[in-house]
């Protein structure tokens, strides 16, 4: 008689919130990673990590934990963040790998083939697939499409002289941001995309990224069996999805053209422009068959360096720029430091990257920029593997979730001096007290660590290494409203925006 009472509502009730019970006190007191401190939400649930995401700053949110809780934190119920310079060796590691976590699944393209470097998780497949084409991302190889860059930088400077004259405002965020773009369509297409050209984000590439971003970023910290389903949906009703699919699928057929192209010229030997594109196809040629290496994994390849190779070159020429414009000491020094190469006939206009890798205080602010604010704002979240593992002095069993952000990592007072907050290219020439440079070098990990570092390393240095001494050289720029800081979109690439500038051509020349 007493069960007649009670409705199926109320037995579901109870079972959920038995089970919900059961479980808080498990993660709390149970679990093998009760012992890590951290938001009690996010220790029983992902709720934390999802609605944290999506403010879009994360690098200040896990700062924050890392101060209040130590080198490690708990983000999720099986998940931890590592702050400890020490542990980038262990959990990075080449020997013992720690496999990408699942949050690289939604990063994986609709397609059926080799999904690309970053979001493959199978590290045999990966490794293989890493080996055919490692050759063409080299420092060599890259600097033999160097006159390539050099048209890009050239258009740019060209385009901020004409600003200059104008004494117009600028977006340097912008700018530079389409500059990258440009040198992605310049090594991977055979030519710009043209945006700097047409002055606007013609056909809509750069909105792509602008709605993939947040929404795989997202989809990525979502439990596995909901991320799929909040990406689909995502795409089925945000109206910006719309331009982006329309966007994506004219950067599909681009890709497909491009190559097709390509194939075509080298066919009937009307090409000798030695860029990625280029070696890609060659590869195909030489021994595609025997390797599986098909057109389709070129056109992988070059639409990786679209969505991976822009934001983030971007990002870093930013900041990079962006802290010169804030600290103008250091501006001075570098100024001074480019002026007297270029007198003494070490400095080109086209930057020579060799020549510009020689200027020590060049090479220090470069560092400062990324070290500050690095382009992939995250941790590199990775699998304890079997027989699990001693992270920071703490026996972690395998199969838990465990990464370092280099936003993070690389604000370490012990690695880079007490001042490590602040901005300081002096610290890469003669390092704070009771540091080392060897310690700082391994302790950057802004291109990542480990099998999966960054493959475009060498494509963004030169970029860099090119663009901003000749940028110093030629002009002189300051923020139009320096009391307004950047505005930055945290959502795996650490983007910035609003960086409001006057440009003045500098009188020397
Ligand atoms: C300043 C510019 C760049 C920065 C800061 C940067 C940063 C990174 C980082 C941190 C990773 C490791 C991600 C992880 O372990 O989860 C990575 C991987 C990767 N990056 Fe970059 N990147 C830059 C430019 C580029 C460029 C220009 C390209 C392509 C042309 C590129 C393509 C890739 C690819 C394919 C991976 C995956 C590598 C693998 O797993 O084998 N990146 N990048």
């Amino acid at each position: 008689m007493l069960f007649e009472n009670i409705s199926l509502i109320q037995v579901a009730a109870t079972t959920i919130s038995i089970y919900l019970t059961c479980w808080i006190i498990y993660c709390r007191f149970f679990h093998p990673l009760r012992a890590t401190p951290g938001p009690f939400l996010a220790s029983i649930s992902r709720v934390w990590i999802v609605l944290k995401t999506m403010r879009g700053d994360m690098e200040h949110t896990q700062r924050a934990l890392h101060k209040k809780h130590g080198f490690l934190v708990r983000i999720a119920p099986n998940e931890v963040i590592c702050s400890d310079p020490e542990a980038i060796k262990v959990i990075y590691s080449t020997k013992t790998v720690f496999q990408k976590t699942d949050f690289y699944d939604a990063w994986i393209p609709p397609n059926n083939g080799y999904p690309g470097h970053f979001p493959t998780r199978d590290e045999k497949a990966h490794s293989e697939r890493r080996r055919i084409v490692n050759n063409v991302y080299s420092m060599t190889s890259v600097l033999q499409s160097e006159k390539s860059i050099d048209s890009c930088t050239q258009l740019f400077c060209g385009t901020m002289s004409e600003f200059s004259e104008k004494e117009k405002v600028v977006d340097l965020s912008l700018w530079v941001n389409f500059y990258a773009f440009d040198v992605v369509g310049e090594l991977f297409y055979g030519k710009m995309f043209g945006v700097m050209k047409e002055r606007k984000d013609i056909s809509n590439i750069m909105k792509v990224l602008e709605f993939i971003l947040p929404t795989f970023t997202v989809g990525g910290v979502l439990p596995s069996y909901l991320a799929k389903l909040y990406i689909f949906s995502s795409f089925l009703f945000s109206p910006s999805a719309r331009g982006a699919l329309g966007a994506a699928t004219k950067i599909q057929v681009a890709t497909e053209t491009a190559v097709g192209t390509r194939m075509k010229e080298i066919e009937e030997s009307k090409d000798d422009k030695r860029d990625m594109l280029r070696k890609l196809v060659e590869i195909n040629v030489d021994r595609g068959e025997k390797i599986n290496f098909t057109l389709g994994d070129i056109v992988v390849e070059s639409q990786t360096a679209v969505f991976a190779g822009a934001d983030t070159t971007a990002a870093a020429i930013n900041s990079i720029l962006y802290h010169l414009m804030r600290n103008p000491t250091a501006y001075k020094k570098l100024t001074v430091e480019i002026d007297a190469a270029v007198t003494a006939g070490t400095l080109s206009i086209p930057v020579a990257y060799s020549e510009a890798i020689k200027l020590p205080y060049l090479k220090g602010c470069v560092n400062e920029g990324m070290r500050l604010h690095p382009s992939v704002g995250f941790a590199m979240q990775r699998v304890v593997p079997t027989g699990g593992a001693i992270i920071s002095g703490f026996y972690f069993p395998e199969g838990y979730h465990v990464g370092i952000n280099p936003a993070v990592v690389q604000y370490d007072k012990e690695v880079f001096g007490p001042d490590a907050e602040n901005y300081n290219p002096e610290r890469w020439i003669e390092p704070p007290e009771g540091c080392d440079l060897a310690r700082m070098d391994k302790t950057m990990i802004q291109f990542g660590a480990g099998s999966r570092t960054c493959i475009g390393k060498n494509i963004s240095l030169s970029e860099i290494y090119k663009l901003v001494p000749q940028l110093v050289r030629l002009f002189h720029i300051r923020l139009a409203d320096p009391s307004k800081e950047w505005k930055t979109h945290n959502y795996w690439f650490n983007k910035q925006t609003d960086i409001q500038i006057y440009i003045e051509e500098r009188s020397f020349r």
